[in-house]
């Protein structure tokens, strides 16, 4: 589907710059209106020598000097200025897009390809930068100094001015063909290079995978694929470029001869002197540049537009989540949970998920979720902090509807250990105190203690200061799992989340996990997808989880005792521990 969009939505991004643009184009203003003098002291000069006139030819020349001097300063403030508020323009832009995009759903991102969404926010927003640059600080000089020279030439001789007003017609045809064949031809070579940089993102976040399938040869030819089809459609555009520019400086040179015929015969008329008819020539060699300029223009400019779609189409998507009107902040809670009844489906598939799920965790309970892949576990969570939301039914936090406040308050009081660690880049403390920079480092010190972390830590070559994530140092999966804990330690929050790592550690690294585990535990409402038998054991209650419904419920000890589902469970996942 073509999406709608021009640069019209531009228009609110450029209003705060209106003040940095008029000064802009008041220098603009004096650049432009300084041509047409230029080229009538051009003509006053060549008779002024002509005729040997030296002290006048001196006194034009320093004219001219001055004029050109004053034109220049004017120049430089035009272009300084309006790359001023170009700049700002494309901040403001990127800074919105990335707001926006934080406020839509897990669904989103996990339907897009990142790549893609990296692309949009780097190159195409600054390509959306350069085009509005390059229309004040080129485009609308080079159309002023079009409209400025052509009142002029009509002013000096009419008759040679619309015989030349022939050629006009038919180089703007040819521009806008042009124009409109690259913009296609550009919109889909922008395609081809957001996909490349998809794929990369792909296979080199997959590398380990790739290489444990060998399958380096197949994600090879699958990238010397799509190179291809990038390189093929950015030749296809600059093939057309390279016709475009011949073409439209031919019909140029046409003119420029057409011009000396015509001039010699209005001169044979009578109706022009030399000395206008070179300042008419001076005047026309003054359009010659902003026609090419306006002309390089208009082709960026509908390349850019494919920029602006795509950046303008990520700002149309809505979260799914909302917050509702008059959203309250979720007071600080004790951490009792009720699921009433809730359904769930993911939009994609429209099967449910969950299905009329309904208890009750009181305050400082420890739940363990078990089941088979695919049971439900990570959806029943997700609920919990609002990634999703129910179809049917409600959740309750101290008896409040989640649905009724603000995301922020909710999740602010809910921790999530995932069960692969993420570190972004940063320091070993900026990761610990991730969301909240203002801890203090004694803080994050005392966090890291509870976490069994510290020590470790306290070893590396900078300490808390050392480097992690990309280009950072390495971490063993214990050492991730202990940052994590640290993590969710600093937030303190009654409500927390485990998902359990599956990945064996070895048992001294197991231990100190563990022990810091108990720790975090203690006294909050926690909910693990359990994986260890440890875990399930030493939990408060077990959900056993089956296709999306809560078949069981119980300690491990009275689940057992039953004969129940989740003893053959227990058996099969287990048993060897
Ligand atoms: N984002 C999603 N979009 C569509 N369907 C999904 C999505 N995430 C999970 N599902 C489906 O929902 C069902 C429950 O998945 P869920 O991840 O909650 O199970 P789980 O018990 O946590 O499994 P596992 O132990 O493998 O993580 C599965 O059938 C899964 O395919």
């Amino acid at each position: 589907m073509k999406q709608p969009f021009s640069y019209w939505q531009l228009l609110p991004y450029l209003r705060p710059e209106f003040i940095t643009i008029s000064q802009a184009l008041v220098c603009t203003v004096v650049f432009v209106g300084l041509w047409p003098v230029l080229a009538s002291l051009a003509g006053l000069i060549s008779t002024a020598v002509g005729e040997g006139d030296v002290a006048r030819s001196a006194q034009l020349a320093g004219l001219i000097a001055l004029t050109f001097l004053v034109q220049k300063v004017a120049q430089y403030g035009q272009d300084s200025i309006m790359a001023k508020a170009a700049l700002n323009i494309a901040y403001q832009v990127r800074t919105s897009v990335y707001q926006h995009l934080q406020t839509l759903s897990i669904d989103y991102f996990e339907a897009t390809r990142t790549g893609d969404l990296s692309y949009r926010l780097t190159e195409d927003i600054d390509r959306v930068g350069e085009v509005v640059n390059k229309f004040f600080q080129q485009f609308v000089p080079s159309l002023l100094q079009l409209i400025a020279i052509f009142i002029y030439v009509i002013y000096l001789n009419w008759q040679l001015t619309l015989a030349l007003m022939v050629i006009a017609p038919v180089i703007a045809f040819i521009v806008t063909w042009f124009g409109e064949k690259v913009q296609t031809l550009s919109r889909r070579s922008q395609n081809y290079i957001a996909d490349l940089s998809s794929s990369l993102t792909e296979v080199f976040s997959g590398i380990r995978l790739i290489k444990a399938f060998a399958a380096e040869d197949y994600t090879f030819n699958k990238f010397c694929a799509e190179a291809e089809q990038n390189r093929k459609a950015r030749y296809a555009t600059e093939r057309l470029k390279a016709i475009q520019f011949p073409i439209v400086g031919f019909l140029e040179a046409l003119a420029v001869l057409l011009l000396f015929l015509l001039g010699g015969w209005q001169i044979a008329a009578g109706n022009l002197s030399t000395s206008e008819f070179i300042s008419y020539g001076a005047a026309v060699l003054m359009l010659i540049d902003p026609i090419s300029i306006t002309t390089a223009n208009y082709n960026e400019f509908k390349q850019g537009e494919a920029s602006v779609g795509r950046v303008f189409e990520l700002m149309r998507v809505q979260p799914r989540e909302k917050e509702q009107d008059g959203a309250i902040a979720l007071p600080s809670v004790q951490g009792k949970i009720k699921y009433d009844h809730v359904w769930f489906a993911y939009s994609q598939t429209k099967e449910w998920v969950l299905k009329d799920l309904n208890f009750t965790v009181d305050p400082g309970e420890m739940i363990a979720l078990v089941g088979s892949s695919g049971a439900g576990k990570t959806s029943l969570v997700n609920l919990l902090l609002r990634f999703y939301d129910p179809q049917q039914g409600n959740i309750f936090i101290d008896g409040i509807n989640i649905r009724e406040v603000t995301l922020n308050s909710l999740r602010g009081q809910i921790a999530l250990v995932p069960q692969e660690t993420i570190l972004f880049s940063g320091t070993i403390a900026d990761n610990i105190a991730f969301g909240q920079p203002n801890k203090p480092l004694e803080t994050i010190q005392e966090a890291a203690k509870i976490a069994n972390a510290h020590q470790f830590i306290s070893q590396l070559s900078q300490g808390y200061y050392t480097y992690v994530g990309e280009r950072g140092v390495n971490l063993s999966g214990g050492q991730r799992q202990r940052i994590a804990i640290a993590r969710a330690v600093l937030l303190d929050p009654t409500i927390l989340i485990l998902d359990e790592a599956t990945s064996a550690l070895d048992s001294e690294s197991e231990a100190l996990v563990q022990e810091a585990l108990d720790r975090l535990l203690k006294d909050r409402t926690v909910f693990i997808i359990a994986h260890r038998l440890a875990t399930v054991r030493g939990a408060d209650r077990i959900f056993v989880l089956e296709n999306g419904k809560i078949i069981e419920t119980g300690t491990h000890g009275q689940l057992l005792a039953e004969r129940s589902r989740y003893a053959q469970f227990y058996a099969q996942q287990f048993y060897q521990g």
